[in-house]
């Protein structure tokens, strides 16, 4: 799908950058492995792309090279002790899949347990953690320019069907999920005995002010934004969450629909979907500030959760920002979204999957704002543990710098610096990669720690 976009749409991409080599860890994944082993790291979360495994989307074809890559991956993780924690679905689509209309035809939900069904085959004898989906917010809210995974439309068609895809695919990918995890619990579990999980992106809503007014837009918000995947998944009663489903019904009630526009569960199929997960991926990187009143969409005139839900964000003051524009570095973040959850979901097992910091491509390996921003976020991390919340895991976002979605190579999130210019696109250590090494190996952050050089040496025993 990323092809098709990059190449038939190059607009869409910063620069018209596009993805057929990006880091190239098809060819230099022994490098990466390297870089993990420098900073003393004992997990890599990878994901598998289904194009590249079965081209046509469809279990009948499968590409053996892809497949060996993958192997390849594992097991250079393996003989270094280094867990895989692997996702399934992190935005790439078979074209055919993405032509027939992608997470909006309810049969995504059996191509995509096909999908797992290969996956669980091929590397569930080492895999130990699997993640079926990264991120349904993005996956499925189209007016969000990153979400190019609703299928059989161009982006030019996408105001048309707000109104009813962004609930669709809600919808559609929940039961999708349940699907490959039944799958995994019923043929593999009970030999390969790894879990199966889902990541969700959950930035931190701050009301504006403690007005019950702001309070109220700020749980709507939490709720349209990641309520709608994980009340099903992880709440007691199941289903998508009460409040929201309430107003969507009525709002679509006075804008003349006879029946919701958000598509509810059946009975049997909430009782399917709930616990239907062994932990809870965390995608955390900023906080907003919501309003009931200021910054509100005005008079939009086309139905969509933006509209359903119908809050404002404000900017806030004196959070550092990075070159990304919807990330911030503010007080309590990853605490304050994991304290919530915690208390939300019935204490379920965290793995936090995703966490970092951007940056406009650098060059200079001095990235004092991430150093600043993984020490306040592992911070946040102690504070998480001390409270006993069942956190059990961490990872960076990310590894190396990358294809960022529509920002092409111009936001850099690596803790190595990759030359994008260079055909061995060659990686270097930037500071924060140290920092990081000292932090997660002393489970302490020190704020004076400086690295004594630029050099990165592989310490005995990794
Ligand atoms: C930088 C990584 O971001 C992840 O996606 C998002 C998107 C939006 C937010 N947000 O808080 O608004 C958070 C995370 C994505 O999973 C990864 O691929 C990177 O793009």
């Amino acid at each position: 799908m990323w092809d098709r976009i990059t190449h038939l749409h190059p607009s869409f991409v910063q620069n018209s950058h596009n993805a057929d080599i990006a880091a190239d860890s098809y060819h230099n994944y022994k490098r990466d492995v390297e870089m993990l082993r420098e900073m003393s790291l004992d997990t890599y979360r990878f994901s598998i792309s289904w194009p590249r495994i079965l081209p046509t989307g469809m279990p009948n074809d499968i590409n053996p090279a892809g497949i060996a890559y993958y192997n390849n991956l594992i097991n250079e993780l393996l003989k270094y002790n280094i867990t895989p924690m692997v996702t399934l679905y992190h935005w790439d689509l078979p074209i055919k899949l993405f032509e027939l209309g992608g997470f909006a035809n309810p049969l995504i939900t059996d191509w995509f347990e096909d999908y797992a069904r290969i996956v669980f085959q091929n590397f569930g004898d080492r895999v130990k953690h699997f993640i079926t989906f990264n991120e349904p917010r993005e996956v499925c809210v189209l007016s969000d320019v990153m979400s190019m995974s609703i299928g059989a439309i161009e982006h030019s068609k996408l105001d048309e069907i707000n109104d009813i895809v962004n609930y669709l695919c809600a919808k559609n990918l929940v039961l999708a999920h349940a699907k490959a995890y039944y799958l995994y619990e019923r043929e593999f579990k009970p030999t390969q005995g790894g879990q199966c999980g889902i990541t969700i992106s959950v930035p931190w809503f701050e009301p504006h002010t403690d007005t019950p007014e702001d309070e109220l837009a700020a749980e709507l918000k939490r709720q349209g934004e990641w309520g709608l995947y994980a009340h099903p998944i992880f709440s007691s009663e199941g289903g998508f969450p009460k409040e929201l489903s309430e107003r969507i019904a009525k709002k679509s009630a006075e804008q003349g629909y006879t029946r919701s526009r958000l598509p509810e569960f059946t009975e049997e199929e909430k009782a399917f979907i709930k616990g239907s997960a062994d932990f809870f991926g965390v995608n955390h990187y900023t906080t907003y500030l919501v309003s009931a009143s200021v910054n509100k969409l005005d008079n939009n005139p086309i139905p969509s959760l933006a509209d359903d839900i119908d809050v404002g964000l404000v900017d806030p003051e004196g959070w550092p920002q990075s070159d990304i524009g919807w990330l911030t570095l503010a007080p309590n973040s990853l605490h304050n979204a994991l304290t919530h959850l915690n208390t939300k979901y019935n204490s379920p097992v965290f793995y936090i999957t995703e966490n970092g910091w951007s940056s406009f491509p650098e060059t200079d390996l001095n990235d004092v704002d991430r150093v600043n921003y993984y020490r306040a976020s592992l911070e946040n991390v102690l504070d998480i543990l001390d409270d006993g919340i069942n956190l059990k895991g961490y990872m960076a976002w990310s590894l190396m710098d990358n294809f960022e979605w529509m920002h092409g190579y111009t936001q850099c999130f690596g803790l190595y610096h990759v030359d994008f210019q260079d055909p061995a696109r060659t990686r270097t250590p930037k500071k924060s990669a140290f920092v990081y090494k000292h932090i997660v190996n002393n489970r302490y952050v020190d704020p004076t720690y400086q690295p004594e050089s630029m050099t990165m040496t592989i310490d005995p025993g990794h």
